[in-house]
């Protein structure tokens, strides 16, 4: 069965779609692409997996499609990358109303977005995801962008899609590790906001581990609600949007200081949300049996709890460019409880430097007090 959401956002409000069998659902497509022609941007991985099924549908609504194929791999989510984009929409001669359909994970996603907003200074946008990661966070929202070297997204724009087309049959085809990476921001909804959730996620972690249609279902479309719910209130990020952000300030710095790809987004957002539970906890927030629940999550979904030593200055550095920074000062998403976040701007610099030794150390968060190990 498949479920629709709504993004509001008034006049460029956009469904989600969630459901099986998507990429053949010709009525869903036609609905929001009133012209004969479209660019399909993909990569070398997901093309010879979906490329020809979603031609095929287009197809049947008289649409025909230019595709462009781009090197896969966070490490090309580059302004390079983004040229490739640029290049091909040119030589086939795209118009302002040519929509650009991204056709696969996150990266895909992101950058694809970024060249809508910017070819002929913006074209219409279509997300159909096809990584559990980009089915519940990335695909909605609208934050696009590209990679620097010295930090994670720090060249975007915010731009929303027409529409988003989530197909839970594509993730039969994914690996282990990326199915695990995008649970870590499944669980992300559930700690920030939405405690039911963490415990049904509690229950049935090991249901989502083995592809069960249903569960897989259920969790992308209660995350999109809440990504959903968040982005209407706040679309530009000026208050509650920061939160969906846990784990985030360390998990980037991660991805950037081990170099982009050597740490998935999802593995550096779980070990970050561990070092964010572990601030928390020495905020006087959380309790330690509470940070420990967390890692019990991670571990179980098959993610890192131990963060890389990268070591404390590099961590610093990193972080001083997290877009969240302001006056020069650091802010942190932080467990006020287990389902409760909050923006803290005031965190102690000896309490971020306990956090940084202790998470990057051996046992991992809470292992330093309980000396306790799985
Ligand atoms: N815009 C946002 O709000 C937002 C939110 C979260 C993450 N992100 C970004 O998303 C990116 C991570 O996205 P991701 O986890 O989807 O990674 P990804 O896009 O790199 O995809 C992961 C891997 O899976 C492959 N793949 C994709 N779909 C597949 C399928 N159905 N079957 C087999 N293989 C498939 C890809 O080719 C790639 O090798 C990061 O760059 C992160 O910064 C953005
Ligand atoms: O949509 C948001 O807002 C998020 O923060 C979702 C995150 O999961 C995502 O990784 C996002 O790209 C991070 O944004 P950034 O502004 O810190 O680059
Ligand atoms: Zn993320």
């Amino acid at each position: 069965m498949m479920q629709t959401l709504t993004v509001g956002l008034s006049d460029r409000s956009y469904p989600i779609h969630i459901g099986t069998g998507l990429l053949s659902n010709a009525a869903l497509l036609a609905a929001s692409i009133p012209r004969k022609r479209v660019a399909i941007v993909t990569n070398t991985t997901i093309a010879p997996l979906y490329l020809s099924q979603l031609q095929a549908t287009l197809r049947e609504i008289g649409v025909q499609s230019v595709e462009i194929i781009l090197p896969d791999g966070e490490v090309y989510k580059t302004g390079e990358t983004l040229n490739l984009i640029y290049d091909g929409l040119l030589t086939h001669r795209c118009e302002r109303t040519t929509p650009l359909i991204a056709l696969g994970g996150g990266v895909i996603g992101d950058m694809t977005g970024f060249a809508a907003a910017s070819f002929l200074r913006g074209v219409p946008f279509i997300q159909i995801p096809t990584t559990l990661l980009s089915q519940v966070d990335s695909s909605v929202g609208g934050k696009t962008g590209i990679n620097h070297p010295l930090g994670k997204n720090m060249i975007g724009a915010f731009y929303q899609p027409k529409l988003v087309l989530a197909d839970i049959s594509t993730l039969n085809t994914l690996s282990d590790k990326e199915l695990s990476a995008g649970l870590a921001e499944v669980i992300k909804y559930g700690l920030i906001r939405d405690l039911p959730f963490l415990e049904w996620l509690e229950r049935n972690i090991e249901k989502l581990l083995a592809r069960d249609t249903e569960a897989l279902q259920y969790a992308v479309m209660r995350s999109c609600q809440n990504k959903a719910e968040v982005v209407a209130a706040d679309e530009r990020e000026s208050g509650e949007r920061a939160l969906l952000n846990l784990g985030h300030t360390f998990g980037h710095a991660i991805e950037s200081g081990m170099g982009y790809g050597n740490w998935l987004h999802g593995e550096g957002v779980a070990a970050g949300t561990m070092m964010a539970a572990d601030l928390s906890q020495r905020m006087g927030w959380i309790s330690t049996d509470d940070v420990l629940r967390i890692r019990d999550l991670f571990l179980r979904a098959n993610l890192p709890v131990v963060s890389p030593d990268l070591g404390i200055d590099r961590y610093l550095d990193y972080m001083g460019l997290d877009k969240k920074v302001e006056g020069g000062k650091l802010r942190f998403v932080l467990l006020k409880q287990v389902g409760v976040a909050a923006l803290v701007s005031d965190v102690p610099l000896a309490l971020l430097q306990q956090t940084l030794v202790a998470c990057c150390s051996k046992g991992g968060p809470g292992t330093n007090w309980l000396h306790e190990d799985k």
